[in-house]
């Protein structure tokens, strides 16, 4: 499995780091860039541009992130994803556009970026043979403030495991030791690649908790990820990258509703009260459609279907199971690509990949 680990801030491209995002060339909708109380943006990337040769990783992506958010950038394998946060975190030389953390430019000055920013990127190894204990101490010793060890171990449930090797950690305690690599330089903005692939659902819930925990801490979040569920679960507002651009952003209920704001409801009877079910549920003024499928009753309708539906039937006296059919983020990229959505990632590196080459600064 891939594992990931933190390394300071412009150091190299392929091994850690991470970033946040903003709105693209037109910054994607004010709502998405601008936040209600007017903070300026933690993060903030206007159309970012990057080429492997002539293969297009980012066309254009533009992304805001306001302080103390968890801000998500969801898309398919291959999207461009990574190297838009590489290229946030002056790893990569972008080929156009601009990035700014906390009003500094990776780009320009990746050093200036170090002291604000924690990356966590895939496909970092530690020494097998480092504890936890001497990975912290290592890692704090990179910069001047560093955060305390002993607390970071047990913010992150760590300390337990304090002398074990890194190559006897499970795939949990890899990645909340990347986490806390991340944060050892007490960052104000911490990106998050990629966190839970690989991880069993327990130890996903597990790590989706250490996140807002981080995140009540005052680092604002900015989380890769192509696990659609973990953007909706996770994320305040977050941005859909597809083939290289924002195809979509806002909030995860924000999004699911632009999609479709009707309420789907699916009803279950006795089989002598369907019929008078189906009269009194077609009378409804919230109810747009009804179908039957088998035992089945689909009711289409507004956001008020639901108590109206339960209320109707229970004053003539039926009481149906109810089920509630929730649209997710799929839909949401479903709806804007007109493509269904990766969930095997398939696309791998091409034959020019470089990923292993450094282009930021301090390698
Ligand atoms: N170092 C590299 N050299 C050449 N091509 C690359 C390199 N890194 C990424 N690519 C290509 O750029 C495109 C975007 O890749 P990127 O890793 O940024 O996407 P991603 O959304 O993070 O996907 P994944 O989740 O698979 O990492 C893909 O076509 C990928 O093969």
């Amino acid at each position: 499995m891939t594992t990931a680990h933190p390394v300071p801030a412009g150091s190299s491209p392929g091994s850690a780091l991470a970033a946040g995002a903003l709105p693209s060339s037109a910054p994607v909708g004010a709502s998405s860039t601008t936040r209600p109380d007017g903070a300026a943006p933690a993060i903030e990337i206007v159309a970012l541009r990057k080429a492997y040769g002539s293969n297009v990783a980012v066309r254009d992506v533009s992304l805001a992130v306001g302080p103390g958010e968890i801000f998500g950038i969801l898309g398919p394998n291959g999207a461009g994803k990574t190297t838009t946060v590489e290229c946030l975190a002056g790893l990569r030389q972008a080929d156009g556009g601009t990035v700014r953390i906390l009003g500094r430019d990776p780009q320009a000055d990746p050093a200036s970026v170090r002291e604000v920013l924690g990356v966590q990127l895939q496909e970092a190894e530690l020494n097998e043979r480092m504890t936890v204990a001497e990975a912290l101490r290592l890692y704090a010793s990179f910069y001047e403030s560093p955060a305390d060890p002993a607390e970071l171990m047990d913010l992150l449930d760590l300390t337990p495991h304090r002398a074990r090797q890194f190559g006897k950690l499970s795939g949990g305690q890899k990645q909340r030791l990347s986490i806390a690599l991340a944060l050892v330089g007490n960052p104000q903005v911490a990106i998050l690649d990629e966190l839970t692939t690989g991880l069993d659902p327990q130890a996903r819930r597990a790590t989706w908790e250490l996140v807002e925990r981080v995140r009540d801490r005052g680092v604002t979040i900015l989380l890769v990820t192509h696990f659609m569920d973990e953007a909706e679960r996770l994320c305040d507002r977050l941005v859909i990258i597809d083939q290289g651009v924002v195809v979509a952003a806002g909030s995860p209920a924000e999004l699911i509703e632009s999609v479709d704001s009707s309420r789907v409801l699916r009803l279950r009877l006795e089989p002598h009260e369907e019929a008078q079910a189906l009269e009194i549920l077609t009378g409804l003024a919230d109810v747009q459609a009804v179908t039957r499928e088998g035992h089945e009753i689909e009711v289409t309708g507004t956001r008020r279907v639901l108590p109206a539906v339960v209320l109707a039937l229970a004053e003539a006296d039926v009481v149906p199971d109810v089920r509630t059919v929730t649209r997710s983020l799929e839909d949401v990229f479903v709806h804007v690509t007109g493509r269904t959505y990766d969930h095997t990632g398939a696309t791998g590196p091409t034959a020019t990949d470089d990923r292993s080459s450094t282009e930021g600064a301090g390698r």
